[in-house]
Order: structure tokens, then sequence, then C-alpha cells
């Protein structure tokens, strides 16, 4: 039972993020893209489906032979209740009719795959060219510059074609699908077939074969046969399924070898590369791991670990009221029958029992049910920790390819769904497990021919679940992504309502949100209408087990070969069987919804930084040298534009260093560097002669000051942002440093002074004023090496003046290594050495004086600067 419902497929899930049409729509495959891990999966498949059938005859064939050497027979012909030669006639018929439709299905799936993948191809070359973006080297064709991909893809294919089979896995019904149906009905059918021939079936009760009594291996056979059948009807769907693997898997390879001998590969793969959504390292992209149904229970359940006293103590408790909740059947049953026979003293003995054991089932059930909720609840808190852990320690460049709404989404809406079914599916899987296992039993040891014909209809149950479980989960995966589009749109039209009010643009913000909402809607009520649809003809299915039941066992009784007590029995056993099965499949179902809310969760917890800042050797203290040595560099999101190409300088222990130069020529990327937001992608940086890769980057940031152009403050007071990050500091210092940045008598026209809260990202004050904060905070911390970036670039001439006024007397302290970018000239001109740079490279290096005697790039800044009648040092 639970073989069908937690599927295991084998094979991996590689998801594969787009950016065609919208920057978080991501498209999911199934299975790998490795040939030789699929042709093994392949051949597995069918060895498992070939040695289903070997058993399935020898079940047969022994059966047969059992009953022809021990059941008598009434007459020549072929007789219903007494030969078995028409189930070996069957399985051979199955075991034909089976291969055929696999062979059949596997060549749909085959062909049905490669289409799909063209598909695929032409609907991504349909897009790229809009907006710029390929979508997936190795994975999708680019098109660059109009160039199509070796003629892979089909540019003829119809538009409709294209979007039929873009619809992804498990959206439409296909030839191969049918077929696959046409296995399931065929399967039921056989299966009715041998629960009907178990019921009607002569055996014998007085011969015994190696000491068993013949009665039972004829039993067990049978039964084993419906197994058999199940097992076929599975492993048929799965050899289809890793055809369609294979053929997928063949022809991304045959593409990715044709990509490589493209003459614009290079410019693909730095297209993929730049692909939005994606979980990214500092080192390029990252594959997120499939997050299925089987490993979201092993990962609760790892989660869980913590708290293993409590879990302890509630399946002590389970224990108990399972075991006493199982016979509660059993004292119902035979009280009927007290009642019926009119035996006063064990009735009333009965029901004194039933009292005892329903109050002992009720008390640890309740205990048990406290102890999974605590233990969910504290999961679901581990796991929100372990989440803002997961996405505060990414590489910067893991940030500069997604957006704040994504993430948001991914904290609340994915951490809450997926946490939902953890609340309680600890709880309810083992118990119903427990209560569908005992009562599975104890049905058999009332009436095994009963049970073999109330189970009969079990198959069809668990394939319209599995059928339905698999298509949920790619359609939820969408509308989560989806959903996360959705905030994205919010979070960047609220972060930036000013602009959106001022041009008056909120109904497109409101179009642009409400698509989303729309389209995650429609897929949301698909997904209803297809959970009830599964729901009522499963409901159907055990309202007619139940039918089975009372014809069968009301017949039964008739013929006085059992009394009504074990029927009633037997019945409540059934519908505790009924309602285990229920609950486990809803918790399976919503695992199904919340399994692809965990890969994104999940992917995120379990990614580690490549820019590690815990790790390295730890520095006490910096002499504040600094070299960069032949430095590289180009951002992720876009790897085909280099915007360092070669760059070697020396910013001396205690000296002013410059950097001037065009806008975009590269100035801020350095200061990114000397922070270690970014590892340059060749070349070094030696902090006082060590390679910064092997220092400690925690402890090198405390020797580092950072002043931005676009300071960031946090929503608290403005105390808060001063010392933020510092654990010890007295107000005295936080106050000398506020008035060292000409930072204290604004702060002090505040009625609240530094209680005074500054709003989100600090927008109750003038950018001024925030910069000067920022270079109090920056004070406090003392560093030795300051990195001053465009500080003043923003500000009006007073507020300039007044920030500059601050930054020149820290300056003037002497003792730092600051690197400045960008300056007013009168403190670019003071500098020890000022570097120019222009296009990734340092053009001119030297003091001012020198510069303008060189007559260069740097004397056509400063001319221009004086044309303009400005004192700063234009970097446009
Ligand atoms: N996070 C990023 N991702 C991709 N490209 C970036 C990123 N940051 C900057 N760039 C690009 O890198 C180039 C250099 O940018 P940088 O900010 O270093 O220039 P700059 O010299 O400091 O310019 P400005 O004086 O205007 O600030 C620019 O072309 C810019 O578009």
């Amino acid at each position: 039972m639970f073989l069908v419902l937690n599927r295991s497929e084998g094979n991996n899930l590689i998801q594969e993020y787009g950016n065609s049409r919208s920057r978080n729509q991501f498209r999911v495959y199934q299975g790998t893209t490795n040939v030789h891990e699929a042709k093994s999966l392949w051949r597995w498949r069918v060895g498992a489906l070939t040695a289903l059938f070997i058993i399935d005859i020898s079940c047969a064939s022994t059966l047969y032979i059992t009953v022809r050497k021990w059941n008598l027979r009434q007459n020549g012909f072929f007789d219903f209740t007494h030969d078995s030669s028409d189930l070996l006639l069957f399985s051979i018929l199955r075991m034909l009719t089976l291969s055929g439709l696999a062979y059949y299905g596997a060549t749909l799936a085959w062909t049905e795959a490669e289409k799909t993948e063209r598909a695929k191809d032409a609907k991504s070359h349909a897009h790229a060219p809009l907006n710029g973006h390929a979508n997936g080297y190795n994975r999708r064709s680019p098109q660059i510059n109009g160039e199509s991909n070796h003629g892979l893809a089909d540019p003829l294919l119809d538009k409709r074609e294209a979007t039929k089979h873009s619809k992804g896995f498990g959206e439409s019904l296909s030839k191969k699908d049918i077929v696959l149906f046409v296995v399931f009905l065929l399967c039921t059918c056989f299966q009715a077939f041998v629960g009907a021939k178990c019921i009607g079936f002569y055996f014998d009760t007085t011969h015994q074969m190696w000491g068993v009594r013949v009665e039972v291996w004829q039993g067990v056979l049978m039964g084993s046969q419906v197994a058999w059948i199940l097992a076929e009807s599975r492993y048929v769907h799965l050899v289809v399924d890793a055809r369609r693997i294979l053929s997928r898997a063949v022809y991304i390879t045959k593409r990715r070898k044709e990509q490589d001998q493209h003459p614009l590969a290079k410019s693909a793969r730095g297209l993929a590369e730049s692909a939005e959504g994606t979980l990214r390292g500092d080192k390029g992209l990252k594959e997120e791991g499939d997050v299925d149904q089987n490993r979201f229970l092993m990962r609760a359940i790892s989660l869980a670990r913590e708290e293993l006293c409590l879990i302890l103590c509630a399946f002590f408790c389970l224990a108990v009221s399972s075991a006493s909740g199982l016979l509660l059947p059993r004292f119902q049953g035979s009280i009927l029958d007290h009642a019926i026979n009119n035996d006063k003293p064990k009735f009333k003995s009965e029901i004194q029992l039933l009292i005892i054991f329903t109050v002992i089932t009720g008390l640890f059930e309740a205990t048990r049910n406290l102890c999974f909720t605590v233990v969910g609840k504290r999961v679901l808190k581990t796991l929100q920790d372990h989440l803002f852990m997961g996405v505060i320690r990414q590489d910067i460049a893991y940030f500069d390819g997604t957006t704040s709404g994504e993430l948001t989404s991914r904290l609340t809406n994915d951490v809450s769904s997926m946490a939902e079914p953890i609340n309680w599916m600890l709880s309810s899987i083992v118990r119903n497990a427990v209560a569908l296992v005992g009562a599975f039993i104890l049905c058999f040891s009332i009436s095994w021919k009963l049970s073999m014909l109330a189970f009969t209809t079990m198959a069809p149950i668990m394939h319209i679940t599995a059928v339905y479980s698999r298509w949920s989960r790619e359609l939820n995966r969408k509308r989560y992504a989806l959903l996360a589009e959705a905030n994205s749109a919010a979070s960047e039209a609220l972060g930036n309502v000013r602009t959106v009010r001022a041009f008056s643009t909120e109904e497109v913000e409101i179009g642009r949100f409400k698509s989303k909402t729309q389209a995650a809607m429609q897929k949301g009520v698909r997904d209803a209408f297809a959970y009830a649809g599964a729901v009522a003809v499963n409901d159907w299915l055990d309202l007619g087990a139940s039918v089975l039941i009372l014809w069968y066992g009301g017949s039964l009784v008739m013929q006085g070969r059992l009394s009504a007590g074990k029927l009633i029995t037997f019945q409540l056993y059934w519908n505790q069987i009924q309602s285990a099965y229920q609950s486990i499949m809803s918790v399976l179902m919503s695992l199904t919804r919340a399994a692809g809310a965990a890969q994104r969760v999940l992917s995120l917890v379990d990614a580690l930084p490549d820019i590690d800042p815990n790790a390295g050797t730890m520095v006490s203290t910096l002499e504040g040298d600094i070299k960069l040595q032949n430095v590289h560099f180009h951002y992720q999101m876009r790897p085909q534009h280099p915007v360092l190409t070669g760059v070697s300088l020396h910013f001396g222990q205690g000296q002013v260093c410059a950097l001037v130069g065009r806008s975009g020529g590269g100035k801020s990327t350095i200061v990114h560097l000397l922070m270690r937001f970014y590892d340059p992608t060749e070349g070094k940086i030696l902090l006082d002669g060590w390679d910064m890769k092997h220092l400690n980057l925690k402890s090198v940031h405390e020797h580092m000051g950072l002043v931005a152009q676009d300071t960031q403050m946090f929503a608290c007071s403005i105390a808060e942002n001063i010392t933020y990050g510092l654990r010890k500091h007295t107000v005295e210092d936080m106050e000398e440093a506020a008035r060292y940045a000409n930072a204290h008598d604004f702060i002090m026209r505040f009625p609240e002074g530094y209680a005074t809260r500054v709003g989100e990202r600090g927008v109750r004050l003038s950018g001024g004023q925030r910069q000067r904060i920022a270079i109090a905070r920056m004070l406090l911390r003392r560093p030795k090496i300051l990195l001053l970036d465009e500080a003043t670039s923003s500000l009006d001439t007073e507020s300039e003046a007044l920030v500059q006024e601050a930054l020149d007397r820290l300056i003037s302290e002497g003792g730092r290594t600051v690197v400045l970018v960008a300056h007013r000239l009168s403190t670019v001109q003071n500098a020890d050495m000022i570097a120019v740079m222009e296009k990734g490279s340092v053009v001119e290096q030297g003091q001012h004086e020198e510069l303008v005697e060189l007559n260069g790039v740097y004397q056509r800044l400063v001319r221009r600067q004086l044309s303009k009648g400005k004192s700063t040092v234009d970097s446009g």
C-alpha cells in the first residue's frame, strides 16, 4: 500500500529556471540528463518488470499444480470453483498484453519526450530575443542575434503545439497517458477477478503440504497474485517513464554537444549564468536538489530529531492508544453477539471493558497529540530560523540575481506551506500507519476471503492517489512560483511607492500584481477540481467496498459461517482502515503540495555560501596595506561584460588613495572587492601581504569601515543605527562619534534625540543626515581601513560641505588607509595616490601634480570640473 503512495521513482528531478517570459518562472523536468544513468534506470526497470512476470506465472503455475493434486473436480470440464487454469491463463495473457502495452507506451514516451523538448526549444527561441536573455545554457537553445541553434529547434513548430508541450509534466493528457490508463483498467479487472475467484473457490481444508494446510498455500498464492498484479501495473508505468527519461537525456546530450561546438557557445553560457531567480553562489550557479514526498518526510524527521524525548513519549502514548484502540471493534462485535445470544454476564463485563479501554485510548491519544503538536511547533521554529540563517549568509552574488519579493515569499509563503503538514504529519502518519496495519491483520484474521474481496478496491484507490499526487506536485510548484512573482511585484511597487505615485502608475502595478495572483489562483482552482475528483472517486470505491462486505459477509452470516458480531467487527475494522488510509492520503497530498515549497526552502537552507565569513585565519590587528594584483572581475548577472581587466594597485599603509574616472569604470567594484562582497575572477587582493581569501572575513571587517553612496539604515532609533553591530560601547563614545561626524547637533534638535526612529531605510532623515549617521557609525568602530564610495555625490552643497568636513577631519587624523572614490577636488588633490580608472583598468596613476602634468585623462577631468565651476571631480 505504501509502496504506491510513497512513490520512490529513483530519478532525480532537475529544475530549470527560465527567464524567457518572467523572472521567477521556472520549468520542471523529471529525470536525469545523464544518458548512462538513464540507460541503467531503463534496464533496471525492464528487468524488474520481467522478474514480476516470472514470479506471477510461477505463482499461477504452482497454484495450478496444487489445485490439480488436491481439489476434486466435479466433472471433466472447466469448473470455476475447483479449477485454477483460468488464473494461469490470465497470467500468461497478462504478461503478453502488459508487455505489449509497455512496449507501445515506451515508444510513445520516447517520441513525446523528444517532441516536448523540441517544443520547449522553439518556445524559448520565440521569447529569447525579446528580452535579451537566453534560457539556460545546456538546457535551452539560445538565440543570439537571430541565429538559431544548428536547427535543433524547429522554428516552424506550431505555436499552439509549443504551448501544449511546454505546459509541463502532468498538465496535458497524451496517447501515452491513455495507454497507461488502459494498463490500470486491465490490472484492476484482473485483480477483481482474482478477488471474485477467492470467494467462490473450494479450498481443501483436509490435506497438508510440507506440514502446512493446503488451504493456506492456495490462499497465499491467490493473495500474492493480487499484489503482483498491482506491482506489474506500477512497473509498466515506471518502464514507460524510464523511456521518457532516456529519450530526454539523449536529446539534451545531443543538444549540448552541438551547442559546445557552436561559435556562440560562450555567449550562451554567459546568458544562462545570468538567469534570474536561480540559486547561485559567488562561483556560479548551484543546482537545487529535488525534494519529493519521501525526502521531505525524511527531512522533517531529521529536523525533529532534537525533540527526541518528546517524540519517545509521544510514541509510548501512541503504542498504548493504538493497541487499545484496535481492541475496541472486537469488544463492540462481541457485545453484539452476547446481546443476540442473551448472555447477560458476558454482555455486562464486555461493556465494562469497553468503557475502560475507551478511557485509556482517549487519554493516551490526547497526550500523544499534545506531544506531537509541540514537536511540530518547535520544528516550525527551527525551520524558520534555519531559513533566515540560510538566506542571510548567501553570497552577495545571490542577492544580485534575486528580488526581495521572492525572498519574502520564501520566508513567509513557502515556509508556512512547508511547515503546515509538518505540524501534524508526524503524529498522523505514524498513528494511522499503526491503525492501518493492525486493522489489516485483524481483518484477515476474521475472514481472509472477505478481506481479499474488500481489498481489490484498494488498488484503484492507490492508483488514483498516486496519479493525482504526481500531477498536483508539478502544478503546485508552478503556483508557488507565481505567488513568488506576485510578491516580488508587490514589494517592488511598495518599495518604490513614491515613483509609482509620481508617475501615477498605480493601475499598472495593480495589473501586474493581479495577473500573477490570477494565474496562481487558476492553478489552485484546477488543483482543487482534480482533488475533488480524486476524493469523489475514492469515496465511491470505498462505499463500493462496504457494499461488497455487507453482501458477501451477510451471505456468510446467513449460511452460519460467520457470526453477526464478527461481521460488525470486520466492518468496523474496515472503516478504521478507510479512515486511516484517508488520513494518510491527505497527509501525503499535503506533503505533495508542500514538497514544491520545501524544495525552495531547503535549497536555501542547504546552500553554503562560496565566501564563508567564518572560515579562514582570524585577524587581530591590521596594518592596512592593500595590494591588488592583476585583478579581473565580472559580475555574474552580466558575465559577458568584464568590469575589471587586470587591475594592479597598491594602497600603502596609512595612505589616502583616490579612485577617479568616468562612470562605470569599475571604481565601486574595487570597493566591493575590498569588502569581499565578491572574489576576483582572476588575480589576488593582498591585505598586509595575506591573500584576502585566506583571512577570516568577520575579523577583517572589524578593521574596515565603509561609507557608501546609498547609506543603508535600519528602521530603528538613531542610537541603534550608530551602534549597529557593536557589542560594547558607551553613550559617550557614541555621542563623540556623532559630534565628529557633524551629526550631534541635528540629532539633538529632534525632540527624542538619539531615540528618534528613522523609519524604513531611514526615510525620515535627509540624505545628508543619513550620510553623517553612517559616518558616525563607522567612526565608532575606529577602522584601520576606510572605504568612502562617493559618500557626498548625491548631496546638496550645504549637506555636502557638512559631510565633507566630517570626512576631511577623519582623513586628516592619519594612521588609516583611506580608499576614496571620486571626491571633491580638494580631497583628491591632497591624496597620496590617485588612480584614474577607465573601462576596467587603471590608465593613470600618481599624485595630483604628476597627473596634471601628464596632460591625459585626469587633466581632462579636472578641466571639465573647472569649466563647470564645480569643485568636485566629475565622475560622469
Ligand atoms: N551588481 C552588479 N551586477 C552587474 N553589473 C554591475 C553590478 N554592479 C555594477 N555593475 C556594472 O559594473 C560596471 C562598473 O560599475 P561600478 O559601479 O564599479 O562603476 P563606477 O566606476 O563606480 O561608476 P560610478 O562612478 O557611476 O559609480 C558598470 O558597467 C555597472 O553597470
